[in-house]
């Protein structure tokens, strides 16, 4: 990590050079000035982490200092004995603390170490509030093999440092698998952050990432997500959507390190892993001239695509009893999937993915009110609600009309024959205990009519 850079702001040539000598000792990075001119000038030229400033300059005073740049770095300020009162009304305007001289270089260090700390303490409350919106957990469950083959690229890029593209429709788990990526890096102590280009908020958008300089009123002023994300991680999602002029901006964050607040004029530095993600195909808006390619290629040097869920429904019951699990626990509460859920679970497509599984389970668990068990009702999915392709719709295809014990029987062959005998799955989609159906098809193999596929129970 960069140390931090300080500006010391103080007319006496002998003490300014005692200090900014002594701090750079200290492993800080020191530029001084002696006037407010010299200060302003350094300040155009880049932002320090923390400034020490004489209250008395010859040309001016510590305060329009204080009033313009003390909410975004901490400013220490110097005073002679005779201007206590000066020094503490600099403080309620809004320096971080204030020395008296004659200097103890051990007090100025107590002082920088806590206003330095206060900042990392601010970024940290912001994050946390970010988080404490979002679910925390990062366990990517399922083990289909697309599953397996995500986890081990995972495992292998986490480890590169480089910035990464994930692609995947919506819902599939592409913020999740950003997360595990982070959790895998050097970076797992830093902070992971996640940004929306949301297209209608295009000005939120580059407010949100790059921050905001303070307004001519003293308004809103706050801090980018690259600045707190500062040695994490940031995630970009729905990338695709981001303007070409923030475009070029996240391009120039990825080259040079290096961006400026919406607003501002100084160039700030910043150390992120940019992980992005998409659900649209980059390669044709190249093509429409709406994407840099320079940035597709920067972003795509470690590419990740996570499947949609309907190619791998095996994963679907161990996420359902996931999300279950997570529910109970939430509520202090014992709830169990019914098998007609399951198995009406796993045959539905799951167009929203993941996240349309996680909605319906949640909202099992409020439908199901004080009952136990959870059934396929409660869910809100049924088997004629599948969009698996060719597994959706019933032809009964009789050529006469069918007694109801014939349209019953009928149709149970025809699921078994559907679902290769699975006896649990046809219980569920007809809705009735495996048990009836154990009853139901072994009437049918008395009959002779389950064509082989009745005797396969899972
Ligand atoms: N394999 C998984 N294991 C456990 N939870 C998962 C898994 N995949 C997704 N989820 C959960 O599903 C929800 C949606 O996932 P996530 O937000 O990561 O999707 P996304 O692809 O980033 O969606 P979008 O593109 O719409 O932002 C989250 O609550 C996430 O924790």
């Amino acid at each position: 990590m960069a140390e931090p850079n300080i500006i010391v702001i103080e007319d006496d040539r002998n003490l300014n050079a005692l200090l900014s000598g002594q701090l750079a000792e200290e492993g800080f990075r020191v530029t001084s000035a002696h006037s407010c001119r010299e200060g302003r000038a350094l300040l155009e030229g880049s932002e320090p982490n923390l400034m020490i400033i004489d209250i008395r300059l010859p040309d001016g005073d510590g305060f329009e200092f204080i009033r313009q740049y003390g909410e975004i770095f901490p400013i220490i300020v110097l005073t002679a004995y005779g201007t206590v009162d000066q020094a503490v009304e600099a403080v309620q305007a809004g320096a971080s603390d204030y020395l008296l001289k004659p200097i103890s270089f051990d007090a100025l260090k107590v002082a920088i170490g806590r206003a330095l700390a206060t900042v990392e303490l601010k970024r940290d409350v912001q994050y946390w509030q970010k988080r404490a919106q979002k679910d925390l957990n990062v366990t990517i469950v399922g083990n289909s093999p697309k599953v397996a083959h995500m986890r081990h690229l995972i495992e292998l890029y986490a480890v590169t440092d480089s910035s990464l593209l994930i692609v995947g429709e919506s819902g599939v788990g592409k913020e999740l698998v950003a997360h595990a990526i982070h959790k895998k890096s050097d970076r797992k102590n830093g902070r992971f952050v996640a940004v929306d280009c949301d297209p209608a908020q295009e000005s939120n958008v580059a407010q949100e990432l790059f921050g905001e300089e303070q307004t001519m009123r003293g308004g809103a002023r706050r801090e980018g997500m690259l600045a707190i994300a500062q040695n994490g991680t940031i995630y970009v999602n729905n990338v695709a959507e981001m303007s070409l002029a923030l475009q070029s901006k996240l391009l120039r964050v990825m080259e040079t390190g290096t961006f400026r607040r919406v607003g501002g004029t100084q160039d700030l530095v910043t150390n992120v892993r940019i992980l992005a993600a998409t659900s649209s195909n980059l390669q044709a808006r190249i093509a429409d001239d709406r994407f840099r390619s320079e940035l597709f290629y920067r972003l795509n040097a470690f590419c990740i695509e996570v499947p949609p869920l309907r190619d791998r429904l095996t994963d679907v019951p161990l996420l359902a009893e996931h999300f279950l699990k997570y529910r109970n626990f939430q509520r202090g509460i014992d709830k169990r999937l019914a098998a007609d859920t399951i198995a009406a679970l796993t045959d539905y497509a799951w167009p929203g993915n993941v996240r349309e599984l996680r909605n319906a389970i949640e909202r099992g668990v409020i439908m199901s009110g004080q009952e136990e068990e959870i059934t396929a009702a409660h869910v809100g999915i049924s088997a004629t609600r599948s969009a698996a392709g060719d597994h959706g719709g019933v032809v009964l295809g009789f050529d006469y009309e069918p007694t109801m014990e014939e349209v019953r029987d009928h149709y149970i062959r025809m699921l078994l024959r559907r679902y290769d005998g699975n006896r649990r799955k046809v219980a569920g989609i007809l809705g009735i205990s495996e048990r009836n159906t154990y009853r139901l098809v072994g009437k049918l193999e008395v009959d002779g009519e389950t064509g082989g596929l009745g005797g396969a129970a899972e």
